[in-house]
């Protein structure tokens, strides 16, 4: 599978967070044509979107996040329940848009709703359809998931946010990063609307999760903000670098090790060689020297000088090569490697 990217379309960013079901269907738009051109570069992309205003009334009014208390009558239950499938009637409402108008750009979208097979226990998941999932990735569909009501084993029934999937999708796939999209420009020091709020170029993240904007310990988050809408919708890349460092740190440790032992080994050969062309020329020209002496052709004091110069010739010649395959040979590797 390609590198994946998970994105999360938030509700603010596509509807009025303040009016029931209310659509901005300039900001989808932007949105889609944003994501459609990620799908088109070969990412394998998965799409998860907030309920917005299409779902967060009716859950929020039938209060679907508490369950069903086992205290509850009957007809209150029966009331509870009706509200679950008004909850879910409306996010489902803004799946279909968000789907069509992916087809509509001809992005193969294909709505997954989590009601029918996420599960949880004591409102912490238990069972999801990874497989699923991989298998529409593999088919080079783009999944599109939501935040929905999702049946609860213990409490009966409670919200699944986006936000959940999305993490959960993170720590499950190799994820290389995570989108989120919403109202504003990005993540600020404090809520945006704050006098003297300032948009954050990066935060750290603790492995806890709970977020700090000075120091930080094991994941830090980047975060680009690219305005794709007058004001409206705003994509924030968040670049989950504990993938990233984890990355960085393996092919460091990965071209260092290759460095060495491709180095090593050639060094190796080539000190072989060398002492083997060094051997040979001295013996072939004592051998010739002997010779020149036994017919009277060279006296023994010409022979003194002529061996110190091959003598001289055998190792600093083979010396020179070894120095310069030893750093033509480091070069090589390296912007092999690289
Ligand atoms: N420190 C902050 N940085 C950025 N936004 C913040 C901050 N604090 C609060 N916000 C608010 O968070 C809002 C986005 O969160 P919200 O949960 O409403 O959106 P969403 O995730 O897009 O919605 P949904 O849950 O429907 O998908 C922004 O409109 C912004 O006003
Ligand atoms: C309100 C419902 C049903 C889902 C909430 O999902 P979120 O908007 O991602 O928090």
């Amino acid at each position: 599978m390609n590198p994946m990217i998970v994105i999360k379309i938030g509700g603010s960013a596509i509807t009025e967070k303040d009016e029931m079901e209310m659509l901005k269907p300039a900001a989808l738009q932007k949105a889609i044509d944003c994501i459609r051109q990620c799908v088109e570069s070969g990412a394998s992309i998965v799409v998860v979107h907030g309920a917005g205003s299409f779902g967060h009334h009716h859950a929020k009014e039938f209060e679907i996040n508490k369950g069903i208390p086992s205290l509850m009558d009957k007809k209150e239950q029966e009331n509870k329940m009706l509200g679950f499938s008004l909850t879910r009637q409306s996010v489902q409402k803004l799946n279909q848009l968000v789907v069509k108008a992916f087809l509509d750009v001809g992005v193969p979208a294909v709505g997954c709703s989590p009601c029918s097979s996420w599960r949880t226990r004591q409102k912490e998941l238990v069972s999801w359809p990874k497989k699923t999932i991989g298998h529409l990735l593999d088919k080079k569909l783009v999944p599109v998931l939501h935040g929905d009501c999702c049946i609860d084993e213990t409490v009966g029934c409670f919200i699944l946010s986006g936000d959940t999937i999305i993490k959960t999708l993170c720590l499950s796939f190799d994820v290389r990063r995570a989108v989120f999209l919403t109202d504003v420009a990005g993540i600020y020091d404090r809520p945006p609307f704050e006098p003297g709020a300032k948009l954050l170029k990066s935060i750290y993240v603790r492995s806890d999760g709970s977020v700090e904007q000075e120091i930080g310990t094991r994941v830090v988050v980047k975060v680009v903000h690219v305005v794709v809408a007058v004001v409206e919708v705003v994509v924030v890349i968040v670049v989950v670098a504990e993938v990233v460092v984890v990355e960085v740190v393996m092919a460091v440790v990965l071209v260092a090790i290759v460095v060495v032992v491709v180095t090593v080994v050639v060094v190796l050969v080539i000190v072989a060689a060398v002492v083997v062309v060094a051997v040979v020329v001295v013996v072939v020209a004592v051998g010739a020297l002997v010779v020149a002496v036994a017919e009277g052709v060279l006296k023994v004091v010409e022979v003194d000088v002529i061996l110190i110069v091959v003598v001289v010739v055998a190792v600093a010649v083979p010396l020179v090569v070894l120095v310069v395959a030893v750093v033509v040979v480091v070069l090589v590797v390296m912007s092999a490697v690289l």
